[in-house]
């Protein structure tokens, strides 16, 4: 635990509340906007976020440490199992659950077994009720009766991820429930996630955006070698890994355009989260099992798992 050195340790609060909810229900979207910064990636496809993320978000004197989980979902590949086994570990010894769900897609079947495993989960629960943007007000209310009698939560909450709305009372109220402790992390952290880590996953938000019709989940980015030069400026080189040949072709595009855009704006957006100048070398391999080596999983932050 590292020193923090504020005035007032004794009066400070902090906690990890685990983020869960299924794919696609908006919880990196909310997770930056709790932190008030990105640290997520995010995209209109599910199963974006692969590894386990903590953001952390301050209110006054709390600490709110989250967890911000991949989508639970039932898991049939390796990977997919190394997913769903990263969000249930993260919510053990967690302060707090808090069940994000997707209002607008209402209760389906889907999420009935997330519902009922999140009822018989020990910590304290809340829930939160995303997406009410787009929810029409008699649906919200029917949902969140519902939830409400099957989780019996210490409350629930409506709040829009991407308008903010209702945000920043969540943020309060999840402050409210963290336990007294000194924090965990120095005041201007905003996340576990090394610069490496997030510059891997800005440029695989940039593949999927620029290419999920194309090619859905079937890419990984490595970053290998990091570096800060004398000038302030940092050269980034990653390797894209790809299952086939045929989907080389698709991400280098016609005389390597789309490759080129996918760095242009992967470099802006870096550039701007680490506030300067970015030098980003991409190199697409093709591994045909890259979605069964160790090295690729310990690198994207998930466990090997049998
Ligand atoms: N209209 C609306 N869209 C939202 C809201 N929150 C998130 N979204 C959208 O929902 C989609 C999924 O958001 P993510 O934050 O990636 O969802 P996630 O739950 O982290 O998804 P996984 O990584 O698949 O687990 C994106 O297109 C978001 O822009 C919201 O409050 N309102």
């Amino acid at each position: 635990m590292k020193d923090t050195n504020t005035p007032s340790e004794n009066t400070q609060h902090c906690g990890l509340v685990a983020i869960v909810g299924a794919p696609n229900a908006g919880k990196s979207t909310l997770v930056n906007a709790l932190v008030g910064q990105k640290i997520a990636i995010i995209s209109p496809k599910a199963q974006t976020t692969r590894a386990r993320l903590m953001g952390i978000a301050l209110q006054d004197q709390t600490q709110i440490l989250l967890v911000d989980t991949p989508g639970i979902f039932t898991p049939k590949k390796r990977f997919d199992r190394a997913m769903v086994a990263a969000a249930w570990g993260s919510a053990e010894g967690a302060n707090l659950v808090a069940l994000v769900v997707d209002a607008s897609s209402g209760l389906t079947r889907r999420i009935e077994p997330l519902v009922e495993a999140v009822a018989a989960r020990k910590e304290p629960k809340v829930i939160i009720l995303n997406k009410v943007d787009i929810t029409p007000k008699a649906e919200l209310l029917a949902l969140a009766q519902k939830l409400y009698e099957a989780i019996k939560p210490e409350a629930l909450f409506m709040v829009s991820a991407t308008t903010g709305d209702g945000v920043a009372d969540l943020k309060r109220s999840l402050a409210d429930m963290m336990p007294e402790s000194p924090w965990h992390f120095p005041e201007d952290q905003v996340s576990d996630v090394t610069d490496r880590m997030l510059a891997a996953e800005i440029t695989r938000e940039q593949i999927f955006l620029q290419l999920h019709d194309e090619l859905p989940y079937a890419a990984a980015v490595e970053t290998e070698k990091y570096e800060e030069r004398k000038d302030g400026s940092v050269a980034i080189h990653q390797q894209i890994l790809i299952a086939r040949d045929s989907q080389k072709a698709i991400v280098v595009g016609h005389h390597g355009a789309r490759l080129k855009e996918i760095g242009s704006k992967a470099r802006a957006e870096l550039s701007q989260i680490l506030g300067c100048k970015v030098h980003l070398f991409l190199h697409v391999k093709v591994s045909p099992r890259w979605d069964e080596d160790r090295d690729i999983y310990n690198e994207i932050g998930l466990e090997w798992v049998r």
